[in-house]
């Protein structure tokens, strides 16, 4: 995989790791709602998204389609799929925000919507309303569905 050199070194995570601060993200949410449902920022945002929807017993999940980075570079935003509306009530989840071009993009989609990742660099960390921890913005994040042995 070639780094793009805006990243100084990677950081693996693990699917154990992600549930539990899935779950932590979960408790963090739980004051905020009630929410009608879950907003999924695909792909990064599926796993996230499906274990809130257990934690949080959210049964309607969407989702938004966005691409921007393949195997470690950014190429330019790609929208495949759009939900119309303010978004008022409903939580939208993905794993990370990094230059918060996407979460920039999704707010503009639907700006009354709770933005909530795992994971959050300097860079766009102001963009989301709720996010578990904070990662150093040259490190590339490693999520266990992107791991090198993937098929
Ligand atoms: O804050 P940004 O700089 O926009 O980066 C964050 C976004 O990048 C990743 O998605 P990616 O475009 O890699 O698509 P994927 O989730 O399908 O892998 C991640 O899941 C976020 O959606």
């Amino acid at each position: 995989m070639e780094l793009d050199p805006a990243f100084q070194s990677t950081r693996a995570i693990g699917w154990e790791e992600i549930h539990h601060d899935a779950r932590a993200l979960a408790r963090m949410l739980k004051s905020k709602g009630p929410f009608l449902g879950i907003v999924a920022v695909a792909r990064g945002g599926l796993v996230p998204a499906a274990v809130l929807a257990r934690e949080l017993e959210l049964r309607h999940v969407d989702t938004i389609c966005i691409a921007s980075y393949g195997d470690g570079t950014r190429q330019q935003m790609s929208i495949l799929k759009r939900i119309e509306g303010s978004g008022a009530g409903w939580l939208v989840v993905d794993d990370l925000v990094d230059t918060g071009a996407t979460a920039r993009a999704v707010r503009a989609m639907l700006p009354a919507a709770h933005y909530a990742t795992l994971y959050a660099k300097p860079a766009g960390r102001r963009l989301v309303d709720s996010y578990v921890s904070e990662m150093d913005q040259d490190v590339w994040l490693i999520f266990p569905w992107d791991a090198p042995d993937r098929v």
